[in-house]
C-alpha cells in the first residue's frame, strides 16, 4: 500500500493540491457547516466542478492520511487538530496516571492487521481468528479526523477496566446537535469489548442493554468507563457508564454479556 502512495507522480500531487486549494475556496461559503465538533481545518471536500481528480489521486490521499510520516501505520489514538481542550486535558491525565503502569494507552489502527507490538491484546485476538489483513475497524473507518469517532482507550488490567475519552463528531449525529443513540452503543460496545478481550481472548458480544440518561452533545467530551463485573465459565459479564468530562451528568448506563469463543471457523 505505501508503494502505492509513493508511485504516485509529483506534478499529479501537485496539481492534486492546488485544486483541494481550489475546492477550498470555491466551498467555503456554500458548503454546509458542521453542526459541532468538527475543525473546518480538517475538512477536505471533492466537489464537481473540480472532478478532474481522478479516483486514482484520491485513493492516494486517503491512504496517504492512514500513514504517518515515518510509513508506519497511522496510530489514531494520539492527539490530532480536531481534539477540543476537554479532550486533551482528559487524555494528558491518563497519560499521567499511565507513567507509573497503572493504566496502558491502547494503540488504534484502522486495519486491525496494523496493531503491532506485545502490548496488542487485539492483535493476539486476532491472530486466534485467523482474519484478513485487511480487517477494519468499524469506528476507525471514515478518512477525515474530527468528524466521526475520536478516541482515546486506557486499559487498566488490575481493575479489568478501560476507560475511553470519546469526542463524538457531526457525523454521528442522531436529534439535531446531539449523538446517534446507536453511535453511543458503539463505543460501548468497543469500550468493553477491549475489557473482555483483555479478559476472554476471543470474544463475541451476546448482550448490551444500555439505559440512556442523557443526551450527549456533538463535540462534547465524554468518559466511557467500562469494567469486567464477573465471569462464569465462557460468559463475561461487563458493566459501563458514560459520563461527561466534568463527572456531572451521566449519559448512559450499560450492562453486557459477552461470550469467549473457542473457535470462529467452527461457526
Ligand atoms: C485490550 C484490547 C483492546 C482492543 C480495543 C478494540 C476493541 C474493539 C472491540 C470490538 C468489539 C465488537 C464486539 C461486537 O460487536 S461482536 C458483534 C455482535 N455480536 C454478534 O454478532 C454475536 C452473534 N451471536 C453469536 O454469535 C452467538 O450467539 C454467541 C457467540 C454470542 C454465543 O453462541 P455460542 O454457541 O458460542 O454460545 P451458547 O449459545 O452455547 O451460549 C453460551 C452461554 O451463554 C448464554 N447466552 C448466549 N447468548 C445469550 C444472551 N443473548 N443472553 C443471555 N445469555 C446468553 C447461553 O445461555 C449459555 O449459557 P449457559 O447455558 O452456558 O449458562
Amino acid at each position: 500500500m505505501l508503494s502505492q502512495v509513493q508511485c504516485v507522480p509529483s506534478s499529479l500531487c501537485c496539481s492534486f493540491l492546488s485544486q483541494l486549494v481550489f475546492t477550498r475556496l470555491l466551498s467555503e461559503n456554500s458548503r454546509p457547516q458542521p453542526s459541532n465538533g468538527a475543525s473546518r481545518d480538517t475538512e477536505v471536500f471533492f466537489h464537481g466542478p473540480v472532478h478532474l481528480c481522478t479516483a486514482g489521486v484520491r485513493a492516494a490521499f486517503v491512504l496517504s492520511t492512514q500513514f504517518s510520516q515515518s510509513g508506519q501505520p497511522k496510530d489514531y489514538a494520539l492527539p490530532n487538530a480536531s481534539w477540543s481542550q476537554g479532550m486533551l486535558n482528559l487524555y494528558n491525565e491518563f497519560v499521567e496516571k499511565s507513567k507509573d503502569g497503572t493504566w496502558k494507552r491502547i494503540p488504534s489502527y484502522r486495519h486491525s492487521s496494523d496493531s503491532r507490538g506485545k502490548e496488542s491484546y487485539f492483535l493476539q485476538f486476532l491472530e486466534g481468528e485467523k482474519m484478513s489483513k485487511d480487517t477494519r475497524l468499524f469506528l476507525r473507518s471514515l478518512d477525515e479526523e474530527g468528524l466521526g469517532f475520536e478516541y482515546v482507550m486506557f486499559l487498566n488490567p488490575s481493575e479489568k477496566r478501560m476507560v475511553t475519552v470519546y469526542q463524538p463528531g457531526p457525523y454521528l449525529e442522531g436529534h439535531p446537535g446531539f449523538a446517534h443513540g446507536g453511535s453511543t452503543a458503539a463505543i460501548i460496545d468497543s469500550t468493553i469489548g477491549g475489557c473482555a478481550i483483555f479478559v476472554a481472548g476471543r470474544v463475541m458480544t451476546a448482550n448490551l442493554s444500555i439505559d440512556f440518561k442523557n443526551p450527549i452533545p456533538l463535540g462534547s467530551v465524554v468518559l466511557v468507563d467500562g469494567k469486567v463485573n464477573r465471569m462464569e465459565g465462557r460468559k463475561v459479564f461487563l458493566s459501563c457508564q458514560v459520563w461527561s468530562a466534568d463527572g456531572q451528568t451521566l449519559h448512559a448506563e450499560a450492562t453486557a454479556l459477552f461470550i469467549q469463543l473457542d473457535s470462529l471457523s467452527r461457526r
